[in-house]
């Protein structure tokens, strides 16, 4: 089921089935494998999460011979231990939670989560952390897949250890592109402790009574979330001061007073200096800073299980980096084309989290959809005078010849990247805050509303309660942030997304009349607020 859900390009359309069985490359010219040896190919992707499984589909549609090595489950952590399961944690408590504030539908709820039923729906969307219906879609889509552990021994070289520790050699004649991902951060006050991260959080089958989750991000903030749903007594411990620092304020805010309010500790300025565990449990030792930020008093917090979400650094240790000159664990840098900047040559890129460019499965498959054209026109094995019709566009001079914007540039990483977070209330944002524009120069507007003085809030739930907020370029007349927060924002993201990277003028917007009764219309509301 993974396959289905966890981002493979199979869910993007992008997947053609039966290209396997049709060996020419769209557009005519036909490409001869047979004399090539079997550890040559001319892209190799190293990594097949959603983002090396993405840039791997596209690249191949010149007709490229395409190899994907990965060690582990095909569909990477998105499929397995990120997205999709920590999602299926969350959404029965939403489900709930929304027919909880409608009157008259509450009445037929008889009682609480069936915590048995929400793990077993889970490993159900997990697929139950088997890769065979991912697998089935890489061959089908007529890439191979190398299983084994990539490392690199040259410019295009690299060596594969496979799990019985055999090893054999892979060169790729055009492009190397690294989608590797990342691991998550565990500071060295929890070594010894077994310590959840992510991974152990999304994939638990027993929910522990008392649980610490560390970190005041996305990953905290989540399984805060679920994990309060099903039963724990949760401690949310903060460094700083607020919870989703890179969002609005208003946004943590929110989240915090929510968790808060449904029984959740969450303590700020709060660090752990120590971590021990015993029969009883893990005993953390934290310290608390004082509003100035200097160090205070020192207590122990006692839990079950201790969560450590403070975020995640690129998988570079171990790819052999060295022997091209970089560093392992840095993030591989790359330009807009992801390319990497600092090696030669134009065969090197990388996309996904492995960049630190992009941190989320739909941003780091905009950048595989953008790397896999690049690769797949800058090396097109076809006769040039084949390809004038290429239904799939793609073309050498014109991925030479690209400019922001164009289908080989990922421009959208610097002005629209868009995030949403599953927390109750959900939290959806696109662009700058008004932080971020302020510090880049930029005079903006900011226009909010509250969303629960909406018509169309008043028949969601009894009680709604959210806002959104757009900054608006006031030199452009355009929308360059947006944040939603309230239930079910989700989906009204993309609205902004859209506004956003069309640069469309406040005064065409307002021509984008949204359905009455909508959560939408809140953009008519804060168009008024601005003057229309
Ligand atoms: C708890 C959690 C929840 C999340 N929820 C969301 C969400 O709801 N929405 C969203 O958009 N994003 C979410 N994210 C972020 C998202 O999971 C990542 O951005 C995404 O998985 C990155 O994809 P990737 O392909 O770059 O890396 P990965 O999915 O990590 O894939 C990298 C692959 O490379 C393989 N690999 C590593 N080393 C080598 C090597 N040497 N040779 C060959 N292969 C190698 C790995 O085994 C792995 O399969 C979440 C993250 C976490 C931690
Ligand atoms: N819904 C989604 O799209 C989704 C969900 C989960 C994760 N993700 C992605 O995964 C990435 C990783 O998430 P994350 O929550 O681990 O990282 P994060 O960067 O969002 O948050 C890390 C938090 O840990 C804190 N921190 C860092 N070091 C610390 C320390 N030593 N002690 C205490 N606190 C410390 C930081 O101040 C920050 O609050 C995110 O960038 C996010 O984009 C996305």
């Amino acid at each position: 089921m993974a396959d289905e859900r966890s981002g493979s390009p199979e869910r993007d359309g992008t997947g053609e089935a039966g290209r396997a069985a049709d060996p020419g490359p769209q557009g005519g010219g036909t490409v001869d494998r047979s004399t090539r040896a079997d550890d040559e190919f001319d892209v190799v992707v190293l990594g097949a999460g959603a983002v090396g499984e993405n840039v791997a589909d596209r690249a191949s549609r010149t007709g490229l011979r395409v190899a994907v090595v990965e060690p582990a489950l095909v569909g990477g952590e998105c499929s397995y231990w990120a997205c999709m399961p920590s999602k299926a944690l969350l959404r029965p408590g939403d489900a709930l939670a929304a027919a909880r504030a409608v009157p008259g539908a509450d009445a037929a709820l008889t009682g609480d989560l069936d915590v048995a039923a929400v793990l077993a729906r889970r490993d159900e969307v997990a697929a139950h952390w088997d890769d065979a219906g991912q697998v089935a879609w890489v061959e089908g889509a007529g890439l191979t897949l190398v299983r084994g552990h990539a490392r690199f021994t040259g410019p295009r070289t690299l060596t594969v250890e496979r799990a019985d520790g055999t090893a054999r050699p892979l060169r790729a004649r055009h492009a190397v592109v690294v989608a590797t991902g990342s691991v998550a951060v565990v500071p060295d006050a929890f070594a010894g402790v077994r310590a959840w991260t992510s991974r152990e959080a999304t994939s638990a089958h027993r929910v522990p009574p008392r649980l610490a989750v560390v970190g005041g991000g996305v990953v905290a903030t989540e399984m805060a979330t679920a994990f309060a749903d099903l039963g724990s007594e949760v401690t949310v411990l903060v460094r700083g001061r607020r919870l989703l620092p890179a969002a609005e304020p208003f946004a943590g805010d929110a989240v915090a007073r929510s968790l808060t309010d449904r029984g959740v500790r969450v303590a700020f300025g709060a660090s752990v200096t120590s971590a021990s565990r015993d029969e009883e449990g893990v005993h953390l030792t934290v310290e608390r800073a004082g509003d100035d930020g200097a160090p205070g008093a020192a207590d122990v917090v006692t839990v079950d299980e201790v969560l450590v979400a403070t975020g995640r650094r690129p998988a570079t240790d171990d790819l052999g980096l060295e022997v091209l000159g970089l560093r392992p664990g840095d993030p591989l840098a790359v330009d807009d084309r992801l390319q990497v900047t600092s090696v030669e040559g134009g065969w090197l890129f990388a996309a996904g989290d492995v960049t630190g460019r992009t941190a989320t499965t739909h941003q780091g498959k905009y950048d595989a959809r953008v790397v896999g054209d690049v690769v797949a026109a800058r090396f097109d094995p076809r006769d040039p005078g084949a390809v004038s019709d290429d239904p799939a566009g793609l073309s050498r001079a014109a991925e030479a010849a690209a400019a922001p914007w164009s289908r080989y540039r990922a421009t959208a990483d610097a002005a629209a990247v868009p995030q949403v977070v599953f927390t109750r209330p959900q939290v959806a944002w696109v662009g700058r805050t008004e932080a971020a524009a302020r510090a880049e120069g930029l005079d903006v507007e900011v226009l909010s509303y509250e969303l629960g003085d909406l018509a169309g809030a008043t028949v969601t739930a009894a009680d709604y309660a959210g806002r959104a907020q757009l900054v608006v370029d006031r030199a452009r007349d355009v929308v360059v942030g947006a944040t939603f927060v309230g239930p079910d924002v989700a989906d009204m993201l993309h609205a902004a997304t859209v506004a956003v990277v069309g640069q469309v003028p406040l005064a065409r917007l307002w021509h984008a009349v949204p359905s009455y009764p909508t959560l939408s219309e809140v953009w008519l509301r804060l168009l008024e607020a601005a003057g229309r």
